[in-house]
């Protein structure tokens, strides 16, 4: 990559923004429920801290609609977490470019950290707009990417912030140097069979990828709620799933394209509520009641994916196979992680809420490599370069 790296630049008395991907899960008290973005940021930040930098740390969390009532989605949380990790106190601004931020920004001393509240509050961060990212390229001397769960994205934080920089370093942080060289490595010439697997929430986004991945892999299989799009394609019943109706076409082309590549669900487990209370049935896919919606695979559809999975010699996974956090509905990301684990395969877990569910199962030391980037990780393995990489200083 040879990207000018944090390491390399003198940060003692200066004001670093640190791009960081603090998107961890919460809980329904704002209670964090995996906390490892915050912790593979850590050397980065120790390595600002310690050499006496000023560090301003900016991120997103979840998906908030700009001017909402967005209090579930505050960064709160996440700077406390990350003044526990480092023991040391960690300023919080209530805005991301407004007065409380550049309140203290300014105030920040040597060895200092701020985090902004969530850039997504802001409608420019979406938008890339260039007087947005113009503000909070204004606050540093130093520009530092290290949000690798991010990277596939264009947002301001991303790469108008950095342009903005103009002759000011821009660099790259220790966690997306680590991540693009470990799967750089890993992906690039993957042991066969090579069996991706594709689940979550993210439907528009990941269902866009299949295309590519069906040249790359042996098999892609599918679970999360992105099987319904696919069970709609097919004529089939899905009740009250989430679906994502304009991609039924791109679903029922991808269908023609991947053959037996591509490995659809047989069987769903679903619920008349969105809750690990509700009334539950399992049912063959496409015949879901109308009153339910499909919150995991079914069984007969995780002992076939955990053969799969048992035949292959290389894994990628993202996005879980149904609402883990919500039992009963985490059998069947369950039984695909057994499988995972159990074994001999190169196996790489991505994404905040599938390293979350690989946390919650106890089985990180199981796997290969457990990747804070979801999307990221597919779109390295696409190979679509990162703009907001490119984008930063060569060495
Ligand atoms: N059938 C389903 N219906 C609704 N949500 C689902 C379903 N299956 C999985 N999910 C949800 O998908 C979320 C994770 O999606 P996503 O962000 O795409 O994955 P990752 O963070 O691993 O990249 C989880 O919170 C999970 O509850
Ligand atoms: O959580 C993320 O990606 P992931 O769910 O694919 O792991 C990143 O923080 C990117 O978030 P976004 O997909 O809302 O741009
Ligand atoms: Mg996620």
């Amino acid at each position: 990559m040879a990207k000018l790296s944090i390491a390399d630049v003198d940060v003692s008395g200066k004001k670093v923004l640190m791009r960081v991907d603090f998107n961890v899960p919460l809980d329904d008290k704002c209670e964090i429920t995996d906390d490892r973005r915050i912790e593979m940021a850590i050397p980065s930040i120790k390595s600002v801290v310690d050499r006496g930098g000023q560090l301003i740390l900016m991120s997103h969390l979840g998906r908030p609609e700009p001017g909402a009532d967005n209090s579930k989605y505050s960064l709160a949380p996440a700077a406390k977490r990350l003044g526990e990790i480092l023991g040391k106190e960690v300023a919080f601004a209530t805005d991301t470019v407004g007065e409380d931020a550049a309140a203290k920004v300014a105030a920040l001393t040597d060895g200092g950290v701020v985090v902004l509240e969530n850039l997504r509050f802001e409608k420019g961060e979406k938008k890339g707009d260039a007087e947005f990212a113009g503000k909070l390229a204004a606050f540093a001397d130093i520009y530092c990417n290290d949000a690798f769960g991010t990277c596939h994205r264009t947002d301001a934080s991303m790469v108008a912030v950095p342009e903005a920089m103009g002759s000011k370093p821009k660099v790259v942080g220790f966690l997306v140097e680590k991540e693009i060289t470990y799967l750089s490595d890993a992906i690039g010439n993957p042991k066969r069979p090579f069996v991706a697997i594709l689940g979550g929430a993210k439907v528009s986004d990941k269902i866009m990828v299949i295309k590519n991945l069906l040249g790359i892999c042996d098999k892609v299989l599918i679970g999360g709620a992105m099987a319904y799009t696919f069970s709609l394609a097919q004529g089939g019943k899905v009740g009250k799933s989430l679906v994502e109706k304009d991609k039924v076409d791109l679903a029922k082309e991808l269908i023609a394209a991947g053959g037996d590549k591509l490995v659809l669900p047989v069987d769903t487990h679903c619920g008349d509520a969105f809750s690990g209370d509700c009334n539950k049935v399992t049912v063959k896919s496409g015949e879901i009641p109308d009153d339910f919606e499909g919150l995991d695979i079914g069984p007969e559809t995780a002992k076939m994916y955990a053969q799969l999975v048992t035949d292959a010699k290389t894994v990628v996974w993202n996005g879980p196979m149904g609402v883990f956090e919500m039992p009963p509905f985490d059998a069947g990301t369950r039984a695909v992680a057994d499988a995972i684990a159990a074994s001999d395969a190169i196996s790489i877990i991505g994404g905040g809420d599938s390293a979350a569910a690989i946390g919650q199962f106890g089985l990180d030391d199981k796997v290969t490599h457990v990747s804070t980037g979801g999307g990221a990780s597919l779109s390295m393995l696409e190979g679509q370069a990162f703009k907001a990489v490119d984008v930063l200083d060569d060495k």
